[in-house]
């Protein structure tokens, strides 16, 4: 399975293409447009996200609720696009023009400059148009198609805030759908209240002072079966391609799988998990700090992956950076920006991760109709039973 994206943050629309999703599937714009609400929400956005009501039009590959194996194509419109008809369309600006028509200010952090000096543009709303996050609107979209497969054998993705700026959560056990009715009321994706509170606190202090703030999310992902993903080569370990996945949304700049980074600073027999084995479940467990993975393969414990986003890089307050035309340095070009967006970008990496789970799935139990891959599946279970 495969998909690619296109269109830009102030154009008409943004588009995805879904290639390779078996026949026979349920699919539904309702619980794709639950997901694009979700991301929508979380306390620290900027004015765009009150314009925007983003819902996923179904253009091509279903037909009666159902798909039908051809390629699943999805729109979803941007409203602001009217504000921005004239600036898009504007082909031609002289180097040196200033005001909203041209960008000419690359901002620190930003893909502006490089992207400016790669591509040969000089109007770096060339270059925001496409790096913006305003296309992982479809990116949700495409990750929600992926829950609906993998919620047809069980599989279940959450996710929660772990930190925003120095707050962190006090860390709690949880059943995977409590953690999901939790979150969802939160403003910032937290169950830990006393967080919560702390963690907008210190939102609004930053937005206060022209500043930003980034955080750690962490997606969870139950149900899925032992032997997802290969050891025999690079590219099919599903917990590289899952870090791919996770460092290629926006702001995105670090990945771990269970304890992490902390595992460098334990010793082995404080870190790897025992193997136990009864009739009833089989192989398991004593704990999960691997996260899910071994050998680039699922255990059949829980994934349990974390991903880091810095803070965003528009600053009300900037930082210093150098005019393109003019070479000279300047000191303020405000846009129009968020001031913490990791509640929305936990949404995101769900998406991103379940993708990406569903994509390992595909190939091992791979089939063109629903009922092929069922057979597959239930195939290899009662395998690993005997086993
Ligand atoms: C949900 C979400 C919202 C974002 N909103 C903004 C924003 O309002 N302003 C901004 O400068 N960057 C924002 N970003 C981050 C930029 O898109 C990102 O930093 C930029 O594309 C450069 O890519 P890099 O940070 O991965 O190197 C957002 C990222 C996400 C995931
Ligand atoms: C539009 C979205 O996020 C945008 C991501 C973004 C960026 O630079 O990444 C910059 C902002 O765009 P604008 O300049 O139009 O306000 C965010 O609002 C979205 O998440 O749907």
């Amino acid at each position: 399975m495969r998909y690619l994206t296109a269109g830009e943050t102030h154009g008409p629309q943004l588009t995805a293409i879904v290639e390779g999703l078996p026949s026979n599937m349920p699919l539904t714009g309702e619980p794709i447009n639950e997901q694009l609400a979700r991301r929508q929400k979380g306390h620290g956005r900027g004015k765009r996200m009150q314009i925007e009501k983003d819902t996923a039009q179904i253009v091509g590959g279903v037909r009666h609720g159902k798909t039908t194996g051809a390629p699943v194509a999805l729109v979803v419109e941007n409203r602001d696009w009217k504000a921005w008809t004239t600036v898009m369309s504007i082909e031609d600006v002289e180097e040196g023009s200033e005001g909203k028509r041209r960008v000419n200010r690359p901002r620190p952090g930003h893909a502006d400059l490089n992207g400016g000096l790669k591509y040969n543009q000089k109007d770096l709303r060339n270059i925001l148009e496409r790096s913006s996050a305003r296309e992982t609107t479809v990116r949700v979209a495409v990750g929600a198609i992926a829950r609906q497969f993998l919620a047809q054998f069980g599989i279940k993705v959450a996710g929660q805030v772990i930190r925003i700026g120095e707050i962190e959560v006090n860390r709690q056990e949880l059943p995977i759908d409590e953690l999901i009715r939790i979150t969802e009321e939160s403003p910032v994706r937290v169950v830990d209240k006393e967080a919560e509170e702390r963690m907008i606190a210190a939102i609004d202090q930053a937005k206060a002072e022209g500043d930003t703030l980034g955080g750690i999310v962490e997606v969870i992902v139950e149900g899925v079966p032992v032997g997802l993903g290969s050891h025999v080569q690079w590219d099919r370990k599903l917990d590289g391609r899952i870090a791919q996945a996770v460092v290629s949304i926006q702001a995105f700049k670090g990945v771990e799988f269970g304890i992490g980074f902390e595992a460098s600073e334990r010793r082995g027999s404080k870190v790897h998990d025992e193997i136990l084995y009864n009739e009833e479940t089989g192989f398991r467990r004593g704990s999960n700090r691997a996260g899910g993975f071994e050998g680039g393969m699922t255990t059949g414990e829980p994934i349990v992956v974390r991903g880091v986003m810095k803070p965003i890089s528009t600053l009300y307050k900037p930082l210093g950076s150098v005019d393109i035309d003019t070479k000279q340095p300047f000191s303020a070009q405000v846009e129009r920006s968020d001031t913490c967006a990791v509640p929305a970008a936990g949404v995101i990496m769900e998406s991103v991760v379940a993708w990406e789970v569903a994509r390992a799935f595909m190939e091992k139990f791979g089939g063109d109709s629903m009922e092929e891959i069922r057979a597959n599946y239930d195939n290899f279970l009662a395998q690993v039973r005997q086993y």
